[in-house]
C-alpha cells in the first residue's frame, strides 16, 4: 500500500525532503484547502502535515480512515483537537525548539517597536510628515520587563533583555527560585508581575487558565503607561480590553502578533486603535525556523510511519533514545503480558494494577502502562487500540488502572506483574525478562511457571492426575500440529494444575472442543500472541 503524506500548510521543502526515506510514499502538497476539501483529501492520509492555519479538528480526524499522525511543524497545537486524536490513537506530534529564537526574537523586535513607535514613525514618514514630537519614546535600560510565562520562548526573551539592563519580573508556576536565579530574574506571582511592569510580555499556551490572563482587571492594575506585548497567542490578552486601555492611555503602546481570530477580521476594533502596532502571526517567520521546525516534524512523522522511536508527541510520554534502548524489552514483556492475560481470562475486566519491580523501579516506567493496557485490551478493540488512546479507552470503559512500584523483590532481579479483576476473580501474571532482553511468564495465579509470552498457546486447566499431558499432546499431535514447548504447574500434588503449550500454529476448534472433554479438564483456552 502507498503512505500518503498529506502537507496542508506552507512547510519548507527542505524539512518535506526528509520524507523521501519513506519507501512507498506520496507526498500530497495542497496549501489552502477548504474545509470540504480538506475532509476530502484527509480520508485516505496516512499522515497529516500543518501549521497554525489549518483547522483539525474532530470532524477532519473522524474523515480520516488511515490517520496515524498530525505533524505541527511548530509549537502551538491549539489548531488541533488534541483530545480527539488521541481518543482515536492518531500521534499529534510537534517541533518544540525550531522557532523558539525566532519568535524570541520578533518579541524583542516589538519590545523596541513599543519603546519607539517605530512602526507608527515610518507610517507617519511615509505620509508626508515629520512630526519628531510625536514619537518620543522610552529607553529599555533600567525598566521593568514582566514575563509570563518562563518556558523556551519566555526564557530567551530574559536572556536578551539582561543585555538591555532591564530589570526582569518572571511568573511561571513551574519556575523555581533556583532557576530565576540562574537566569538573573526576579520570580514573582502574576499580580505582581502585572503591577510593576514597565513592559508586559506573555509567552504562555492558550488553555482554559491563560484565555483573557491580561483583561480589564490586570489592565486596572497596571502602571500607567505601560507596553505591552502578545507574541504567543491570541486571547491570552483580551483585545476589547486592550482597546480600551489603550484610549483611555493606560496602557502608552502595545504590540500584537497574534490574534483572536486570524486572520484579523477587517473590521477589528484592534486597526482604530491608537499606538497599537499589528503583525500576521510572524513569530516563527524567519528562513531558519522554518527549515528547523520542518525538518524536526517530517522526520518525526518519517519515524512514526516507518514504527521507529520518536520524541516529540505531545498526546504521549517522552522516551529519550538512551530510555528506548533500556526499556524496550520491559515495555514489550509488557505488552505480551497484557495480551496473555486479555486472552486468557475473559469476561468483565475492572481494577487493573500493573506492579514493577525490582531493578526496574529505578527506570521511569510511566509508559510501560500503556503498553500493558493495549495488550490488554487488543482482546476487545483489536486494530483500535494503541500506545495513544489505551488509558483514553480504559478510561471510557470505567476501567481502574493503578500502577506501583514495589523496590524490594524476594525472588526476582526486577520483574513485571499485571493483576485484574476480571468477572469479579482476581487474576495475577508475573514476567521477567532472561538475560535482560527475553521476556519469560514466571508466574500465572499462584502457579509458577517458565513460558515465552509469543505465539500460538494452547492453555489448559486439569486435575493434576496421571495420564493428562499425554491424552492432550495426542489429541494435538493427531491434528497434525506440532508442539513446541511445554511448561506444567501444580499448587500441590493431586490438585488443580495448569498447563502451557507452545504449539507451531493454531489448533482447529473442534480439537479444542476435543481437549475441553478429555475427563479432568476444567477449562482450555487457545490463545494467539503476536
Ligand atoms: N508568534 C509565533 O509565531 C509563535 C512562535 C512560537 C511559539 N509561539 C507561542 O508561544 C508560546 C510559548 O511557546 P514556548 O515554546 O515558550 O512554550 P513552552 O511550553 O516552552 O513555555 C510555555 C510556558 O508557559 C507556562 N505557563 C502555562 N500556563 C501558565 C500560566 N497560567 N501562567 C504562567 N505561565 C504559564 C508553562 O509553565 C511554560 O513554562 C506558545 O503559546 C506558542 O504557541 C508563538
Ligand atoms: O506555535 C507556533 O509555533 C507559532 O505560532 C508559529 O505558527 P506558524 O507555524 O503558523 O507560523
Amino acid at each position: 500500500m502507498v503512505l500518503k503524506v498529506l502537507v496542508a500548510d506552507d512547510i519548507s521543502m527542505l524539512g518535506l525532503q526528509k520524507l523521501d526515506v519513506l519507501a512507498n510514499t506520496e507526498v500530497v502538497i495542497r496549501v489552502g484547502m477548504t474545509e470540504s476539501e480538506l475532509l476530502e483529501e484527509v480520508k485516505d492520509a496516512d499522515a497529516l502535515l500543518v501549521r497554525s492555519q489549518t483547522q483539525v479538528t474532530a470532524a477532519v480526524l473522524d474523515a480520516a480512515r488511515r490517520l496515524r499522525v498530525v505533524g505541527r511543524a511548530g509549537v502551538g497545537v491549539d489548531n488541533i483537537d488534541v483530545a480527539h486524536a488521541t481518543k482515536k490513537g492518531v500521534i499529534v506530534v510537534n517541533a518544540p525548539d525550531g522557532n523558539t529564537i525566532a519568535a524570541a526574537e520578533h518579541t524583542f523586535a516589538l519590545l523596541m517597536s513599543v519603546a519607539r513607535y517605530i512602526p507608527l514613525a515610518h507610517r507617519s514618514v511615509m505620509a508626508g510628515e515629520w512630526k519628531r514630537k510625536n514619537f518620543i519614546g522610552v529607553e529599555l535600560l533600567g525598566k521593568t520587563l514582566g514575563i509570563i510565562g518562563m518556558g523556551r520562548i519566555g526564557t530567551e526573551v530574559a536572556l536578551r533583555a539582561r543585555a538591555f539592563k532591564m530589570k526582569i519580573l518572571g511568573y511561571d508556576p513551574f519556575l523555581t527560585e533556583e532557576r530565576a536565579a540562574e537566569l538573573g530574574i526576579v520570580k514573582t506571582d502574576l499580580e505582581t508581575s502585572i503591577r510593576q511592569a514597565d513592559f508586559l510580555t506573555v509567552h504562555t499556551p492558550l488553555t482554559k487558565d491563560t484565555r483573557h490572563l491580561i483583561n480589564s482587571e490586570a489592565f486596572a492594575s497596571m502602571k500607567k503607561g505601560v507596553r505591552i506585548v502578545n507574541c504567543a497567542r491570541g486571547g491570552i490578552i483580551d483585545e476589547v480590553a486592550l482597546c480600551a486601555a489603550l484610549e483611555e492611555g493606560k496602557v502608552a503602546a502595545a504590540a500584537l502578533d497574534v490574534f483572536e481570530n486570524e486572520p484579523l477580521p477587517a473590521d477589528s476594533p484592534l486597526k482604530e486603535a491608537p499606538n497599537l502596532i499589528l503583525t500576521p502571526h510572524l513569530g516563527a517567520s524567519t528562513v531558519e525556523a522554518q527549515e528547523q521546525v520542518a525538518i524536526s516534524v517530517a522526520e518525526e512523522v518519517a519515524h512514526i510511519l516507518a514504527d521507529e522511536p520518536f520524541k516529540n508527541a505531545v498526546n504521549l510520554p517522552a522516551l529519550s533514545a538512551e530510555q528506548l534502548t533500556v526499556l524496550s524489552p520491559v515495555l514489550e514483556l509488557g505488552e505480551q503480558l497484557g495480551a496473555f492475560m486479555g486472552q486468557l481470562f475473559s469476561g468483565d475486566l475492572a481494577d487493573v494494577q500493573i506492579t514493577v519491580g525490582g531493578e526496574w523501579t529505578k527506570q521511569d516506567t510511566g509508559f510501560l502502562s500503556r503498553t500493558v493496557l493495549k495488550g490488554l485490551l487488543a482482546q476487545g478493540y483489536a486494530d483500535e487500540v494503541n500506545y495513544v488512546n489505551a488509558p483514553t479507552i480504559a478510561a471510557g470503559i470505567g476501567l481502574s488502572v493503578s500502577d506501583v512500584k514495589q523496590a524490594r523483590s524476594k525472588v526476582y532481579t526486577s520483574f513485571l506483574s499485571v493483576s485484574a479483576s476480571v468477572s469479579g476473580v482476581r487474576h495475577t501474571v508475573v514476567g521477567t525478562l532472561y538475560n535482560g532482553s527475553r521476556p519469560r511468564i514466571v508466574e500465572i495465579d499462584n502457579y509458577r511457571i517458565d513460558a515465552e509470552p509469543y505465539g500460538s498457546i494452547i492453555f489448559t486447566y486439569h486435575m493434576d492426575q496421571p495420564g493428562m499431558i499425554g491424552k492432550i499432546g495426542s489429541l494435538i499431535g493427531e491434528a497434525g500440529v506440532n508442539i513446541a514447548s511445554m511448561q506444567v504447574g501444580r499448587t500441590e500434588s493431586g490438585g488443580e494444575a495448569i498447563m502451557l503449550l507452545c504449539v507451531d500454529r493454531m489448533v482447529p476448534e473442534d480439537v479444542v472442543t476435543n481437549i475441553a472433554k478429555v475427563a479432568g479438564v476444567r477449562k482450555v483456552r487457545m490463545l494467539q500472541l503476536a
